[in-house]
């Protein structure tokens, strides 16, 4: 289903063959970067290219790499299901559904709209489905026959068009029912219906009023909404069309694909020696947490870091990793006799609250940091530590922040549900606030530097939903980083390579339902290394 076979298709090239590219999961010898599109820039490029073409155009194009996708997606669906719905979205839908009839197949179109009331591309597109011998219904969608699993369905009821103050109702709403129970697979054009173009977010506050698509094809632009959030799990594969269009407009955000991450990846040069491959110090692991600092060193030094210290909080702990001898263990207070300048510190890992004392050493000297977990708890907590940490970059010092939603909250002085709400605009928001590189974790995670346009990862999945997958990011990070990357451009590559890894390991069909160990993700990572 994630490979449909797009050579033998009946309908015409598309004018600027190849366009149809699939985005996520990433395929092989994918990908570079992608710019993503918030709303309005979208409607900007649409604006911008259509009086250069000529009437309904993109609309066709649309339609023409809508049915392309259908058929390659469902070649064996004797009957295709069109819900479309009051503007051009619905449009996409109904040039879909002219193709789609042209290819062969019986199609039906419910038309969630008063065929008079359409914008003028849809309607166009209502009247040559219609010449063509397409059976379009008005009205209510609950009278269609009962589906078959190999039956298509597709949904063109809302696009960018979505109204944030608006979930679906009524009739809109008893079809997006209609197609998150249809039984047979489920292709959205431009997004899912429900979900907000930018913040990845059901429009109306409930997921249960937005369509979950086992296919999306974005159309024109690619949106951030697709990659974060909800939007990959409403969203399934990704496919992207660009009708032809090449905007020239700054995009909102990037999306982090392989070439691009793995570019960035520092190079090792057969006559360096540990030594170039710099120092990463891991503060953390106070009583009962020491694990956490533990898989964040092993991490760093899975990565191709130098040297690797560990200075556990827990005055109890052992001084040895037999699982890792190359760790070398120091107390917390030899922090203050390293050479700090040519330090990565890693701090917070199970760090609870005796990292507070060491912090202000770390934020005042080390000239890289990243601090995680209780660290970040720390400096939310303590004006006195945040003012050390805004006052870095001044200093020439670099720091990235790894927060989860609940510390990022906690660091904006807001909720998580707010955080949430646009993650882009937090992670944005808390760059800036705190002058420093910030990775805000979760399903898409951003990565943001003041001045630079923020990153969506396009790597992961739900696999790394597992304790200390956090504390491993931070080591791993801490000791790519360590190799002489720019702050971003280590935050971009660590991220994309933590997710990478578990998409390895699902892809290797090890459990494809079960959480990936920290342990494991350690090695799974290691062994991409070189
Ligand atoms: N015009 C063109 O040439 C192109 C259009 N495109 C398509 O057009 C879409 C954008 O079209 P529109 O701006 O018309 O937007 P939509 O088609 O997404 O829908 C907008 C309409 O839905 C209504 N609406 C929004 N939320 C509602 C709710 N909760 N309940 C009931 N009605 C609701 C609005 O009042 C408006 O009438 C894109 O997503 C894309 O699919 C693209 O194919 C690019 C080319
Ligand atoms: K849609």
């Amino acid at each position: 289903m994630n490979s449909p076979d797009l050579q033998a298709l009946p309908v015409d090239p598309p004018p600027s063959a190849p366009r149809l590219r699939r985005i996520l999961p990433p395929g092989a010898g994918s990908t570079g970067s992608w710019p993503l599109y918030g709303r309005d820039d979208s409607r900007a490029v649409e604006a911008a290219a259509h009086p250069a073409l000529p009437p309904h155009t993109l609309m066709r194009r649309a339609g023409e790499a809508s049915a392309r996708l259908a058929l390659a997606m469902a070649p064996h669906a004797r009957r295709v299901w069109v819900a479309a719905g009051p503007g051009n979205n619905g449009g996409d839908g109904l040039e879909a559904a002219l193709r789609l009839t042209q290819a062969g197949k019986s199609v039906s179109v419910s038309l969630l709209a008063d065929p008079d009331r359409l914008p003028a591309d849809a309607a166009a597109a209502l009247q040559r489905a219609r010449a063509a011998g397409v059976v379009v219904t008005p009205g209510d969608p609950a009278a269609l026959p009962s589906a078959a699993p190999a039956d298509l369905a597709i949904d063109a009821l809302l696009g960018l068009g979505s109204s944030s103050r608006r979930r679906p109702e009524g009739l809109l709403a008893s079809a997006v029912a209609q197609l998150r129970a249809w039984p047979g697979p489920v292709l959205a054009l431009d997004l899912p219906t429900g979900l907000d173009a930018e913040t990845g977010q059901p429009v109306g506050g409930d997921i249960a009023t937005c369509v979950r698509a086992t296919h999306t094809l974005a159309l024109l632009t690619l949106k951030p909404g697709l990659f974060t959030g909800h939007g990959r799990d409403l969203a399934g594969t990704v496919w992207f069309d660009d009708l032809g269009v090449t905007p020239r407009l700054d995009p909102l955000a990037e999306l982090s694909g392989e070439a691009a991450a793995l570019a960035l990846l520092p190079p090792r040069a057969h006559a360096q020696h540990k030594g170039s491959f710099g120092d990463v110090l891991v503060v953390g692991g106070a009583p009962s947490m020491t694990g956490a600092a533990l898989l964040a060193a092993r991490a760093a030094l899975a990565a191709g870091a130098g040297r690797v210290y560990t200075a556990l909080l827990d005055p109890a702990a052992l001084r040895h990793d037999a699982l890792a001898p190359e760790l070398m263990f120091r107390e917390p207070g030899a922090f203050e006799r390293m050479d700090a300048t040519s330090l990565t510190v890693v701090c917070g890992c199970g760090g609870g609250d005796a990292v507070a004392a060491v912090l202000p050493g770390v934020l005042e000297r080390a000239a890289r940091v990243v601090l995680d977990a209780d660290a970040l708890n720390q400096v939310a907590a303590d004006t006195q530590l945040a003012h050390l940490l805004r006052a870095r970059s001044a200093q020439g010092l670099a720091t990235i922040l790894t927060p989860h939603p609940l510390e990022a909250a906690r660091l904006l002085g807001c909720t998580t549900q707010e955080v949430q709400a646009d993650r882009l605009q937090a992670a944005v928001r808390l760059a800036e606030r705190l002058t420093c590189t910030v990775v805000l974790k979760g399903s898409g995670s951003v990565v943001a530097a003041p001045g630079r346009r923020p990153a969506v990862n396009g790597s992961g999945n739900a696999a790394l939903a597992s304790a200390g997958t956090g504390d491993v990011l931070a080591g791993w990070l801490g000791g790519r980083w360590a190799q002489g990357l720019e702050a971003r451009d280590a935050a971009v590559l660590a991220v994309y390579e933590h997710g990478a890894a578990a998409d390895r390991w699902l892809a290797l069909g090890r459990d494809t339902r079960g959480p990936l160990s920290a342990s494991a993700l350690i090695g799974v990572l290691g062994r991409a290394v070189g």
